[in-house]
């Protein structure tokens, strides 16, 4: 067991607390005597980090602060919106050792006006900063105008309440999270928008030879959703691609099966190639390898070239 004070680090928005007090509670529920504490990284405490790793997006440096007080040993576990930890570049002593029951996975509509997707305007101005969702979305209807739009959730939400779009898209499992799910409007169906690697998902990181607390970890992994996010990330990986590609993937199980979908777009969503490959989970690195394959075969190598 373990003895000493687990410190969680955690990024200080207020959807990442939430997150990091679940994975408190789930450790709680399972150890009731754990003594935990969670350890916030403030932006500014970053700042000479921000310096060493320019090239990393804004997100990305979060994680790398993340990962820099688990080397420094400041704090045990980091918890991470898996799907913002970037496919590449984990420091070599650390490992994603467990992933929680992943929430629902899928986009979704948030807007003040309009009820779907389906409804929206000619024209409508839609806020998403995200390439994949910008492709899938153009793909869908050509005539839709796609504005960024930046800053967390509650940030973006005002932007849309000052009539900045008529509409809006989110992760559903952070809006649930922040128990805002009174504020979507549609869960986009995969068909139209297949969620990024990761998506919906929270995962815990630590160093990889501390033995006690990656047992303590295994307890509260959801294997399932461990292997279904695997598989994403590992297709993410094959492609190459970055938190900026135009890429979409999903893993599912059916009947012991796991599917995996993938999707790469042009960013004007004039061309859309998707594919699916379905196998065991035991050839996971396989399934992902091949469906990368057959999609930068089919099209994806151009395009992702070009970006
Ligand atoms: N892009 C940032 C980001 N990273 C994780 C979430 C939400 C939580 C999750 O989906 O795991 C969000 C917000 C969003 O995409 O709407």
């Amino acid at each position: 067991m373990f003895k000493q004070i687990l410190k969680i680090a955690t990024r200080n928005s207020p959807l990442a607390l939430i997150q990091a007090r679940y994975v408190q509670q789930k450790l709680y529920s399972i150890y009731p005597f754990l003594r935990t504490e969670l350890i916030p990284i403030q932006t500014h405490e970053t700042s000479t980090i921000i310096n060493k790793w320019k090239h990393y997006s804004s997100k990305g440096i979060f994680i790398k602060a993340l990962e820099i007080a688990l080397l420094e040993y400041k704090a045990d576990i980091a918890i991470h919106s898996v799907k913002d930890i970037p496919i590449i570049n984990m420091s070599k002593n650390l490992q994603l050792s467990a992933i929680l029951k992943r929430g629902n996975p899928l986009d979704a509509l948030i807007s003040n006006v309009y009820n779907k997707l389906s409804e929206l305007p000619k024209n409508a101005l839609i806020g998403t900063s995200s390439l994949r969702r910008k492709s899938q979305l153009l793909n869908y209807r050509n005539d839709f105008i796609i504005k960024p739009i930046y800053g967390n959730i509650e940030t973006r939400l005002k932007k849309l309440d000052e009539g900045k779009y008529d509409a809006i898209i989110l992760s559903t499992e952070g809006m649930k999270r922040l128990k805002l799910q009174k504020r979507i409007k549609e869960i986009i169906p995969l068909e139209i928008s297949l969620p990024s690697c990761g998506q919906g998902a929270i995962g815990i990181q630590s160093r990889k030879k501390d033995q006690k607390i990656n047992a303590l970890l295994k307890q509260i992994n959801d294997k399932n959703s461990f292997l279904r996010v695997q598989a994403e990330r590992f297709l993410c990986l094959y492609l190459n691609a970055s938190c900026h590609s135009p890429i979409g993937s999903y893993a599912t199980f059916k009947d012991n099966q796991i599917i995996l979908m993938g999707l790469v777009g042009t960013i004007d969503g004039k061309t859309i190639i998707r594919r699916q490959k379905l196998g065991n989970h035991i050839d996971i690195k396989k399934i992902s390898f091949d469906l990368a394959k057959e999609l930068l075969q089919n099209g994806a190598k151009n395009i992702l070239h070009a970006i």
